[in-house]
């Protein structure tokens, strides 16, 4: 037996958000397990996966071919390449909240190994995957699908998340990590995501500068606000699916964090939601995926968009996706530069501090495309009470 138990999740109520609407737990005293080696061959899906028909997917939609930003010029100081860059950009940014970038200057063999390395842990059997099993209210660990928090819309994946904290004299904690949870044949593991999430962590400050130079902030602003960081790494595995017009492997959603650079294997799955349709993102090996997320959607007062995105699945082949989610450090309060905000601008989110809104999407609110909006309800809401 695949599945079998659901674990309830405190729920809040507020005019704009119930419950109901978002499909929350309920609590029945029994435990789901995603066992994907059973579950891949199975023709009924476990209802649990089907999502409502307003919902479901279009495998084949139509792709969406968006202009490459490239890098290398800017990164190197290139001012004409760096005025183009931030042109394309902005008007990315304004639109729909995502791009792509090539010559990022990110090891395209440590790439590679960050792919087989998801491989190597995914296609172990279920107790192994287990050492590593998120805890209920942690955002790290080993998941498989969303079964101990929601009874229902469950996305058709596991993953691998973990914390990655670069602030000076830090240490390979990743590797400790690894070595701790998996045992000693993960070392070579360990090492492989410690520098694909240093290497992620210096590209994301790289785009930083862009961010600023775009909206007309100084380079350095949002650089300085990331270069430390504690942010978070996920290995997204999905594997097949004998329905995959019925499920999703994420559904709908914004990322709460403040930028995500996903770079997906040859598979293809992203869809991101534009001019009003979904689109596909074809693979591309060359770029990452850039996604803006609230938390800058809230440091930019709202001037860039969080990307509404989702995956699809399909019935032959297992897909996985690299995933860094960029987030401030704990202490660090996300408030717009004044540049930003005037009396045509007035300020649209209130304050708040990064460790709040994980605790929100982690406590109180599924995360999908009305995380920022809700929360900042919430926010206004518990300063009135
Ligand atoms: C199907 C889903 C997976 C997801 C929760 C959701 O209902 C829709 C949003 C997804 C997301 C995106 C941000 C975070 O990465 C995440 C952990 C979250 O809170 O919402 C994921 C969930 C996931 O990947 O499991
Ligand atoms: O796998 C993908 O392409 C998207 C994953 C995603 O959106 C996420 O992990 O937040
Ligand atoms: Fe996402």
């Amino acid at each position: 037996m695949a599945i079998d138990c659901i674990k309830t999740m405190p729920s809040i109520t507020t005019p704009q958000h119930h419950p109901k609407d978002q499909d929350q737990c309920k609590d029945d005293g029994k435990s789901f397990v995603f066992d994907a080696q059973v579950l891949r061959h199975q023709t009924n899906i476990p209802q649990q996966f089907v999502w409502p028909d307003h919902e479901k997917p279009n495998i084949n939609a139509p792709e969406l071919q968006v202009p490459l930003v490239d890098l290398g010029d800017f990164l190197s100081g290139n001012p004409v390449a760096a005025v183009e860059a931030s042109r394309l950009v902005g008007e990315a940014c304004k639109k729909h909240g995502f791009f792509l970038v090539v010559n990022h200057g990110v090891d395209k063999t440590l790439i590679a190994h960050a792919h087989n390395y998801v491989d190597t842990f995914f296609k172990l059997p279920l107790s192994e995957k287990q050492k590593a099993q998120r805890k209920i209210g942690e955002s790290c660990g080993y998941a498989s699908s969303f079964t101990g928090r929601f009874s229902s819309k469950l996305p058709w994946k596991e993953t691998l998340s973990f914390r990655y904290t670069a602030e000076e004299n830090s240490s390979k904690h990743i590797e400790e990590y690894f070595h701790n949870r998996m045992g000693e044949d993960f070392a070579e593991f360990g090492t492989v995501y410690q520098d694909y999430c240093e290497a992620m962590s210096t590209l994301s400050l790289g785009i930083m500068e862009l961010l600023g130079m775009s909206l007309g902030v100084s380079r350095e602003h949002f650089r300085e606000f990331f270069n430390e960081n504690d942010s978070i790494m996920r290995l997204n595995y999905y594997p097949p699916c004998q329905k995959p017009d019925l499920t999703l492997g994420t559904g709908p959603h914004c990322d709460p964090t403040s930028l995500t650079i996903l770079h997906q294997d040859q598979v293809g799955g992203l869809q991101v939601f534009v001019d009003n349709e979904w689109r596909s993102i074809n693979p591309n090996f060359d770029a990452f995926v850039v996604n803006i997320g609230d938390t800058f959607m809230a440091l930019s007062n709202g001037i860039y968009k969080s990307c509404l995105h989702r995956a699809v699945v399909n019935s032959q082949t297992p897909r996985k996706s690299l995933a860094f989610f960029l987030c401030p450090k704990n202490d660090k309060m996300v408030t717009p530069p004044h540049e930003l905000v005037d009396t045509c601008n007035p300020r649209i989110y209130p304050d708040f501090t990064w460790p709040m809104l994980l605790e929100f999407t982690q406590k109180h609110y599924r995360a999908d495309m009305k995380t920022l909006e809700v929360f900042t309800n919430w926010l206004h809401q518990r300063s009135l009470s």
